[in-house]
């Protein structure tokens, strides 16, 4: 079993809410690795980064990602920086991976103040910068389709990736 589509990209690129309408539009079903981790977690990412550390996040989300990879055959969005992990990135080579490529501004005012993304709590822009200046090359590497973002509506970017998605 493997998922339709799993997709990654930066903090504010639509992942969460792309690959949600995706799901509904393709009739599958829709998996989040952050909710995974709450719930292995017992309590929301934020609070895994603030009491127990990133280092601990990024196991429990390597491990969520492993088994959601085995078990899911819908529509997979991964956290931001899942792709940090190597273990992640040898995992999702012959997968269907769809990039949602988002520039500074767009990915900024998409998420605002950021309280629920720990990495982003302290100058979200430049941390933000920092953090896509960094992974922009591992998206890209790693995606089968990449998918423009900024300026458009999440319906349209659903249709360009079902396009994408046939064979
Ligand atoms: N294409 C888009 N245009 C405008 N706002 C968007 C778009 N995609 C997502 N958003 C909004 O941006 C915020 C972050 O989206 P989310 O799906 O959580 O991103 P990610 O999971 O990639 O961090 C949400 O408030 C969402 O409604
Ligand atoms: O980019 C990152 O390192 C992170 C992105 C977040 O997910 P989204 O990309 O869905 O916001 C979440 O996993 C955590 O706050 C760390
Ligand atoms: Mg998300």
């Amino acid at each position: 079993m493997s998922p339709r589509a799993v997709l990654i990209g930066a903090p504010g690129s639509g992942k969460s809410t792309v690959g949600q309408l995706l799901a509904e539009r393709l009739g599958v079903a829709f998996r989040d690795t952050d909710a995974d981790v709450e719930r292995t977690a017992g309590k929301p990412v934020s609070d895994v980064f603030i009491e127990d550390g990133e280092e601990v996040f990024r196991e429990l989300e390597a491990d969520a990602v492993r088994r959601a990879l085995a078990e899911h055959d819908g529509v997979l969005s991964l956290g931001g920086g899942a792709i940090l992990a190597e273990a992640t990135r040898e995992l999702l080579a012959g997968q269907p991976v769809v990039y949602l490529e988002v520039g500074l501004s767009n990915a900024v005012q998409r998420v605002g103040l950021a309280s629920a993304r720990p990495l982003l709590v302290m100058n979200p822009r430049s941390q933000l910068k920092k953090l896509m200046d960094a992974r922009r090359p591992v998206y890209e590497g790693l995606a089968t389709i990449i998918v423009a973002t900024d300026e458009r509506e999440p319906g349209q970017i659903v249709e360009e990736i079902v396009e994408g998605l046939k064979p």
